[in-house]
């Protein structure tokens, strides 16, 4: 069955955003769909993760602005953008070493939960019927992500691709509309790379999540994005499927280092 790719659930126009005399990113625009993986790909200061933390809230450029379900912003929090239901995860994980795989994944039921906290201490009537339905939440990840082996083990005994996995369970726990992913392969060995593939198509088809990610490896990048959004220097030099970009010979010549 192919999959069925939406109307355009993020827009990003003209974004231009300067650390002094750097220019990060210089008028940068494309979009993502309803129900795509699209990816943000480039060499090294391309640019990359200022494109997510311009999304994610963490960085709010000088110029253009960013559209999410029809809703313009510019200025606005981290908090607010994962309200809207942009749910993100991080290049250097972060998540709490100490703490075990569930209660890592319960964090990102935060957003969700409504009870406040005397009556969470207490754990009466509403706030206890709540917690237990976010558990429910945060076991069906544990299955659907095949960590069920560890759901007691704290994150910093796991291997680092595990680590990875809890670290999606913890972005996919906030039920994101979109998912922003930073590097989701980086460090891994290549069959961990094949599992968190695997993964990362399996929650954009059940879940129905639209994924945005940015990763360095090409081959990774080619078999699972819908298109993919090129960078370099902050600039877009390209934009389209995954065999379009391949053939594009600035892009080609980016990556080869003759363009500069
Ligand atoms: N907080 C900051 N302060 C100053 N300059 C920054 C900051 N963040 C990024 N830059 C600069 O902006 C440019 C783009 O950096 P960015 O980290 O977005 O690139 P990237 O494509 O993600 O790189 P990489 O693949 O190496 O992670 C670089 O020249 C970088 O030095």
């Amino acid at each position: 069955m192919t999959k069925q790719i939406g109307d355009v659930i993020l827009d990003v126009n003209n974004i231009s955003l300067r650390f002094g005399g750097v220019n990060a990113l210089t008028d940068i625009s494309f979009n993502v769909k309803e129900h795509e993986v699209r990816a943000i790909i480039g060499p090294n200061g391309a640019g990359k993760s200022s494109m997510l933390n311009c999304i994610n809230g963490v960085y709010t450029p000088q110029e253009g602005s960013i559209t999410f379900r029809g809703q313009k912003f510019d200025h606005m929090s981290s908090r607010q953008v994962a309200e809207m239901g942009i749910g993100r995860t991080f290049q250097n994980l972060a998540l709490f070493k100490g703490m075990s795989v569930i209660d890592n994944i319960m964090t990102g039921r935060n957003l969700h939960i409504k009870s406040n906290l005397f009556m969470q201490a207490l754990r009466i009537g509403p706030a206890q019927r709540e917690e237990e339905q976010h558990r429910e939440y945060v076991e069906h990840i544990i299955d659907f992500l095949e960590i069920q082996a560890f759901r007691k083990t704290p994150v910093g005994q796991l291997p680092y691709g595990l680590q990875k996995r809890v670290d999606l369970g913890r972005a996919l726990a906030m039920e994101p509309k979109v998912m922003l992913l930073d590097e989701p392969m980086a460090g891994m060995n290549l069959e961990e790379k094949q599992d968190m593939s695997r993964f990362i198509l399996d929650v954009n088809d059940e879940f129905g999540t639209t994924i945005v990610l940015i990763e360095h490896d090409m081959g990774v990048v080619m078999d699972i994005s819908d298109r993919v959004v090129v960078l370099d220097y902050g600039k877009k030099i390209g934009d389209g499927t995954p065999e379009e970009v391949r053939n594009n010979e600035e892009v080609i010549s980016a990556y080869l280092g003759t363009g500069h």
